[in-house]
């Protein structure tokens, strides 16, 4: 019996949402009474109303149920299409200053495991579903994601329109919102707040990066392993520049047999060049690139003496430091699905995105080639300069979550540092198409 109503109420509860394309209306918010949460067998009610609202800069108002940690939040709302990897999202430390839409609308079904962190934190600012499981099952489950969410801080909400804020994000580019769960603010008083707060221009990668330097030895779990991993010439010590690095770059490097060094971002070039390093990584992050010439500073300091890869903010400040341009986006790529093509290899890759910035190909200087497009717009999604030993990607050939296609790109690395250690004036390196099929 109680299961049958349950899943009315579930169903019920969907089809209202998916045929709403607006701001849910205060009868559609008395609608979604109806949608159950697990009870905590504390004699609550096994439902929940409305107590949450997502104010947006634009003026509308999205009135949603809280989970995780209650409070006020300010973020910029960004869609991610990823099926399945919330975990590592809510871990993904580019995500500091936003808060993710997931556009699967399901979400929480496997709650959290120990192993699939990607950083010791979740830095995001709030996560926004359509539907909050109301069970989990998977064998690795540790936790329900609303417990771990409560544990670290974090705000979610759940039956929101999450098609409708998709389509207005990708009608009008990225906004900024504010989540509430206080009852005491004014809707216009969340406005204001959204309406007073940028993200562009702000130094986010101080708050993410780690304070000091440390080895990392862990590699990709066996029973997760897809690759060989054999890479003749392996063992090379790589420093990898902590702008909010993804555990999961530093496993796949440590499984390609690389020794790595993590420093922190402000760690000065001549201490890492002091190091002699076989190569250097310059990590992910969260953020506006031009918000830290700093960073810009180090890399131009570093290229051209050592091989270097960027991935995604450091792919962007690479660019800055070879004298080209970033810029806004205008709602970004966040997801497990994105197309990309390899311009050295004519093959097409299904890859792991996110970022909402990118660097403008036309402002780069001679000889700095683009190897990587996004098919879906035409972007810029990686770059080589043979001369200077340089490579980046735009996205995230770690691949946590998302498709492994791109994995290839540590072994190139790993060549590139191999060339590095053979090169003499005459033989200057050139990038290897190396490719994993
Ligand atoms: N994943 C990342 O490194 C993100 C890069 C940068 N913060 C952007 O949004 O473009």
């Amino acid at each position: 019996m109680a299961t049958k109503a349950l899943s009315f109420a579930l169903s019920f509860n969907d089809l209202t949402n998916c045929f709403s394309s607006n701001p849910p209306s205060a009868a559609a918010a008395k609608v979604s009474v109806f949608t159950v949460r697990c009870s905590s067998g504390n004699g609550e009610r096994p439902w929940k109303n409305s107590d949450a609202r997502l104010v947006l800069e634009d003026g509308s108002i999205w009135r949603a149920k809280s989970f995780g940690a209650s409070g006020t939040q300010v973020g910029e709302v960004v869609f991610n299409t990823s099926l399945t990897g919330y975990q590592e999202i809510l871990t993904d430390p580019s995500y500091a200053g936003q808060f993710v839409l997931m556009t699967n609308p399901h979400i929480g079904n496997t709650g959290v495991n120990f192993d699939d962190e990607e950083s010791v934190q979740c830095f995001l600012g709030g996560l926004v579903i359509r539907s909050l499981s109301i069970s989990t099952s998977n064998w690795r489950c540790a936790k329900a994601l609303g417990d771990y969410l409560a544990e670290r801080n974090i705000m979610g909400i759940y039956d929101v329109d999450t098609r409708a804020i998709t389509r207005r994000l990708r009608e009008d580019g990225s906004l900024i919102g504010v989540l509430s769960t206080d009852n005491s603010k004014t809707d216009e008083q969340l406005l204001q707040m959204s309406k007073s707060w940028d993200i562009v221009g702000v130094d986010l990668i101080s708050g993410v990066s780690c304070k000091s330097p440390h080895e990392w030895v862990d590699k990709t779990k066996q029973q997760w392993e897809f690759s060989s991993g054999k890479v003749a010439g392996e063992n090379f010590h790589v420093v990898a520049y902590d702008f909010g690095i993804k555990h999961n770059i530093l496993r796949r490097l440590a499984s390609y047999g690389c020794k790595i060094t993590v420093v922190p971002s402000t760690w000065p070039a001549s201490e890492t060049l002091n190091m002699k390093p076989d190569g250097v990584l310059f990590s992910n992050g969260p953020g506006d690139p031009s918000a830290v010439p700093y960073a810009v500073e180090t890399v131009k300091n570093i290229i051209g003496k050592v091989p270097v890869f960027g991935i995604c903010m450091g792919h962007q400040l690479l660019g800055q430091a070879l004298g080209g341009k970033t810029f806004k986006m205008k709602f970004g790529h966040h997801g497990g699905n994105h197309p990309v093509r390899n311009l050295q290899t004519g093959h097409v890759e299904i890859s792991a995105q996110n970022h909402n910035y990118a660097v403008d190909p036309a402002t780069l200087p001679e000889g700095v080639k683009v190897t990587h497009i996004n098919l879906n717009d035409g972007s810029c999604a990686g770059l080589a300069f043979p001369a200077q030993q340089l490579m980046s990607l735009q996205y995230h050939p770690e691949a946590s979550p998302g498709p492994h296609d791109s994995d290839y790109a540590f072994k190139e690395f790993i060549e590139l540092m191999k060339q590095g250690k053979n090169r003499t004036k005459e033989n200057l390196p050139q990038l290897s198409a190396l490719h994993s099929s």
